[in-house]
């Protein structure tokens, strides 16, 4: 028996968050005394498949069936399971996403698995039981879940452990894997899928700037640009910003937006309301930039900047670009 990870592919290249997903399974493997194996579906790169040995994963199975390119929660949920009762696996670990929450939903009812998403750090284990803690109510409020079924599925936040972006196991095993794929998975089919931009993910990113109606106009926005360029970082915003058209859409984060877990978010004249918070509040490291000490944003920063935006943010840039 292994523990499981299921990796997510962006073109082919694992995604940073499936690294991660790996570190974390391979602690949860080294408790249990056992293996860890990936399940990659899709056409992909072996050696990058090999990487996933760096982050501590054993083997690799890899379903290289380009009908697995597009994504097909049906289709993939149904190769996991394959893959879980092949390895033996009681343990299964989806970094989570929208897609994820649907593969890990889809597979727990076939597996009678537990399943909890959202899950904010390591299980404390006692004996079959997998303790586990997720955020609710928005953010506002922790829940501590036993997972006592024998097949757990764990949907862990982006940030549920600190990963070591420069892991150096040795590379991984690869392996085909070839799980009979039922043609009812395929009767919604996804011709091609093209992204809105080609700037970094939010839900991907591990900077993100963000910018609320402090800036005034989106004729300011240069200067939140600048700030992000100079630190490779993504943009979003706030609710107001996307809804004045300032910023499109999909960069509004919050409750009725994206929810996003970077390892640094920095707000730059964003009040900070509850709604807001309930998209950051996952994020490892919070920065506030507010002339106002009152706003609220500063009650939940890890470190804040009480001042004008207009003269911070360029000597932020200047600063970031001379450390870069
Ligand atoms: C049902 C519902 C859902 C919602 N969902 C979301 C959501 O998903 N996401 C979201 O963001 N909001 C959401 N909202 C809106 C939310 O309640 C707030 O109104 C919104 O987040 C405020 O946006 P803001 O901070 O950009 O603007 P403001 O509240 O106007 O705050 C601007 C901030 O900028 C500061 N500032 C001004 N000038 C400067 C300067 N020169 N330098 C530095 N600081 C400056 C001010 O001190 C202030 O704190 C929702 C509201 C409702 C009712």
């Amino acid at each position: 028996m292994s523990v499981l990870i299921y990796i997510e592919l962006d073109k082919g290249s694992v995604k940073k968050t499936s690294f991660g997903a790996i570190q974390y399974g391979a602690m949860i493997a080294a408790k249990l005394g056992t293996t860890t194996t990936a399940l990659s579906l899709g056409t992909a790169n072996s050696s990058e498949l090999e990487q996933a040995g760096h982050h501590g994963a054993a083997k690799v199975l890899h379903v290289a069936d380009p009908r697995l390119d597009h994504e097909n929660s049906l289709a993939y949920a149904e190769a996991l399971v394959q893959a879980a009762e092949q390895e033996e696996s009681e343990v299964i670990i989806i970094p989570k996403s929208g897609l994820g929450d649907a593969v890990a939903a889809r597979a727990g009812a076939r597996l009678k698995a537990a399943v909890v998403s959202g899950i904010t750090g390591l299980p404390e284990i006692t004996g079959d039981t997998f303790r586990v803690t997720k955020r609710i109510f928005s953010g506002k409020a922790f829940a501590s879940i036993d997972m006592a079924a024998a097949r757990k599925i764990l949907v862990i936040q982006k940030n549920a452990i600190e990963t070591d972006e420069n892991a150096t196991g040795s590379p991984a095993q690869v392996e085909a894997f070839s799980p009979v794929l039922s043609e009812a998975g395929f009767k919604a089919k996804v011709i091609s899928t093209e992204k809105v931009t080609n700037e970094i993910s939010l839900t991907e990113a591990e900077i993100i700037v963000s910018g609320g109606r402090g800036l005034k106009g989106p004729e300011n926005w240069h200067l939140l640009l600048d700030l992000a360029s100079a630190l490779g970082a993504a943009t979003g915003c706030s609710k107001p910003v996307s809804d004045l058209d300032w910023r499109p859409h999909h960069e509004h984060i919050g409750q009725t937006g994206i929810k996003v877990t970077p390892g640094l978010y920095i707000a730059c004249g964003i009040s900070g309301a509850i709604q807001h918070l309930a998209g950051v509040n996952g994020s490892r490291c919070i920065v506030v930039i507010n002339k106002d000490p009152e706003a609220p944003f500063f009650k939940s920063a890890d470190y804040g900047i009480v001042g004008d935006i207009f003269e911070i943010l360029p000597r932020l840039t200047d600063a970031a670009r001379k450390l870069r």
